[in-house]
């Protein structure tokens, strides 16, 4: 067993994040952003283009710094200045990029900048290892040998998702993984982060799709112009989903409140 799994208890909190605020100048792209998540869950991030998603996942990974606001992780307070920082701490991200080698192989790219023996590649130990951590995941790669150019879109995903376990990350953030891919592919993805969650990882999961939403996450977190919009879960209608996302719920909610003043004031 490795050094986070050990520490990991199924529903222990491990991120916390309150009031937080990024400026970029005079834009306002997240304000008073309050999130949890807890070991062994996946939480959907979802909202509107603009609506924060990617700004509140680059401040989690260290790339941009908060104006204002706490983040603690693991019950204290903590500073994410850099990538560096943020992964070292045990926050993974996968980017929409995947930032894979198309000419290296499977092995190759999931040892990338972390090969076990810095002086040595010890190419046997890091195949079985890698073949141990895909039939985990049960991922379906034809070959650990087959370069990341011959594979499908889904699978340079699950490659993407399985080189950032090898940290054993307690976060692990995944931007857009199901976009642009097919039906089957994006079935694959979904069992992918199913068996993440088991590993007793907390998964942040952005995604625009609703329906991969519905089907694998536990609670879904909407922002909308930068601010929380409400928490729901796959229980939660698709109708209130998307009220929420559009802003549809603002304006019932205003509305029912502003007939209330003027009742009151009558
Ligand atoms: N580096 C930046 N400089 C200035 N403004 C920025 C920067 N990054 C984001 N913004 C602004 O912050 C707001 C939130 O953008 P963000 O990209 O986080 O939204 P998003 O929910 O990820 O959208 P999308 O789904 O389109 O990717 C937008 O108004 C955007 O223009």
């Amino acid at each position: 067993m490795n050094r986070a799994s050990q520490s990991r208890d199924n529903g222990e909190l491990i991120l916390r994040l309150r009031g937080i605020s990024k400026q970029f100048g005079a834009v306002t792209a997240l304000e008073d952003i309050q999130l949890d998540v807890h070991a062994g869950e996946v939480v959907a991030l979802v909202g509107d283009n603009g609506a924060g998603k990617s700004t509140l996942v680059k401040t989690l990974a260290g790339v941009h710094q908060p104006t204002a606001g706490a983040i603690e992780y693991l019950g204290k307070p903590v500073t994410l200045d850099t990538p560096g920082k943020a992964l070292e701490m045990g926050i993974a991200t996968v980017f929409q990029d995947l930032s894979l080698c198309e000419n290296l192989d499977v092995v190759a790219n999931l040892f990338l900048g972390h090969e076990l023996n810095p002086w040595r590649l010890d190419e046997v130990q890091m195949e079985v290892r890698a073949w141990t951590l895909l039939q985990e995941l049960a991922a379906r790669i034809p070959s650990v040998r087959e370069p990341i150019a011959s594979l499908s879109g889904g699978q340079r995903q699950t490659v993407a998702i399985a080189r950032s376990l090898l940290l054993d990350p307690q976060i692990i953030m995944l931007d857009e993984p199901t976009a642009a891919l097919g039906v089957a592919q994006t079935a694959e993805v979904l069992n992918l982060i199913e068996r993440v969650r088991e590993r007793g990882h907390g998964v942040i999961l952005i995604s625009h799709n609703m329906e991969d939403v519905r089907a694998v996450a536990d609670r879904i977190v909407v922002l909308r112009l930068g601010r929380n919009n409400g928490v729901f879960t796959p229980e939660n209608t698709h109708e209130e989903l998307v009220a929420a996302i559009t802003g549809a719920t603002e304006n019932s909610v205003s509305r029912r409140s502003a007939r209330k003043l003027e009742t009151q004031g009558e």
